[in-house]
């Protein structure tokens, strides 16, 4: 019930935010005005802050984890996530804090950087405009989201324990970090390469889970580690199916998410090729606003899930279509449904440079 309650008083501070002073909040010894709400998710908030002795802006994610349930354990899995990758197109993680709440559950804090854009804001915008992104910003912006997806798909586990960035000590903390380097550990069976590297898979990857930095050059930003998993799955029984089949419906996007996880098959193993075709809906995204898969209901009658087993998409007529058979393909290279006859991300990059490099000779 307090926690229903707690729900409903952040509700009512994100309608209501725009017309009173900031609120502050204060965590690890540091002040923080409340300046607007960024987003919001299932269990969390998103609000942009203010560090009232530096300046500086921070997004702040709450999540508010419910007494009794596994909620702290799977938010600081993902602040794990974050930290085990230190790469120019992935987002950092500059803090967390675990405060116990009032109601005997826990918040958690994760701090951000704040970015003012992200890449479903520019679809949007484009759509709105009339505009669209030339076919050279789009595939050098594309490079960039498949650097990060190569840094999680090419993972080595160091040698020494991980720690936070900047030091932090928090005993709530350190805790559930043990608690999740344990259970990163024991789901590595079987799912280290010969060469020690040890694929991960966003499971995730959607033009909103894709920031963009400020700069003419515009970088993007790969973050919402909330899905990330050991990439090399095996299923060896239909309740491992069905329970990778149930994560899958609550953390992978629908329009986005691989035809193996709609249906997952008992003797096969799930592999990082899952985030190659959430890459392939994503730069069709880019090109034509929305997932190949967005409006399938309506349109064929089928559902999403059959349209994406079937890899039943379709490009704007030839005459319509602003962009290249090259770019086409490289789309439809992405969406194979079956993982074997989907490039790995090494692939899809050479793929992506040598159309750049087309461009600009
Ligand atoms: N660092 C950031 N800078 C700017 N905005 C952000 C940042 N992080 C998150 N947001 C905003 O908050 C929203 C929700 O963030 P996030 O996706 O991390 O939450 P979530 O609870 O995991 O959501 P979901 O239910 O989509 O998985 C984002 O879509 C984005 O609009």
């Amino acid at each position: 019930m307090s926690l229903v309650l707690s729900s409903v008083r952040d509700t009512l501070y994100a309608v209501t935010s725009c017309c009173f002073p900031n609120p502050t909040l204060h965590i690890n010894r540091r002040t923080f005005k409340v300046i607007k709400l960024l987003g919001e998710g299932g269990f969390s908030y998103v609000h942009l802050v203010q560090d009232t002795s530096t300046g500086r802006y921070y997004a702040l994610k709450k999540i508010r984890c419910q007494f009794g349930s596994d909620s702290v354990k799977d938010a600081m899995k993902e602040v794990d996530m974050y930290r085990l990758f230190s790469h120019e197109n992935i987002i950092k993680v500059i803090d967390t804090c675990v405060v116990q709440d009032k109601n005997g559950g826990k918040i958690v804090y994760i701090f951000l950087p704040y970015y003012k854009s992200g890449l479903q804001d520019v679809i949007n915008n484009n759509l709105e405009n009339n505009k669209y992104f030339s076919e050279k910003e789009m595939l050098k912006i594309f490079r960039g989201i498949c650097y990060a997806v190569r840094a999680l798909h090419t993972y080595r586990f160091p040698s020494v324990p991980l720690r936070s960035e900047n030091g932090i000590t928090n005993s709530n903390l350190n805790g559930i970090e043990n608690e999740m380097n344990n259970s990163i550990s024991l789901q590595s069976n079987n799912s280290q390469n010969e060469d020690g590297v040890v694929p991960f898979a966003h499971r995730d990857i959607k033009p909103g889970n894709i920031l963009l930095t400020d700069d003419a050059d515009s970088q993007p930003i790969l973050m919402d580690f909330g899905s990330l998993v050991r990439a090399r799955i095996k299923i060896q029984t239909r309740n491992e199916a069905l329970m990778q089949q149930d994560l899958a419906s609550q953390h992978s996007t629908m329009p986005y998410r691989a035809p193996e996880l709609f249906d997952v098959k008992t003797n096969v193993e799930l592999n990082e090729k899952v985030d190659i075709w959430s890459l392939g809906c994503t730069l069709y995204a880019m090109a034509y606003g929305s997932s190949p898969f967005d409006n399938n209901i309506n349109e064929q009658g089928g559902s999403i899930a059959l349209a994406v087993l079937n890899a039943q998409f379709r490009f704007p007529p030839t005459e319509q279509d602003k962009y290249s058979p090259e770019f086409k393909d490289l789309i439809s290279f992405m969406l194979k449904v079956d993982p074997k006859d989907r490039p790995d991300i090494h692939q899809v990059i050479a793929k992506v440079d040598t159309q750049l490099e087309q461009l600009s000779s």
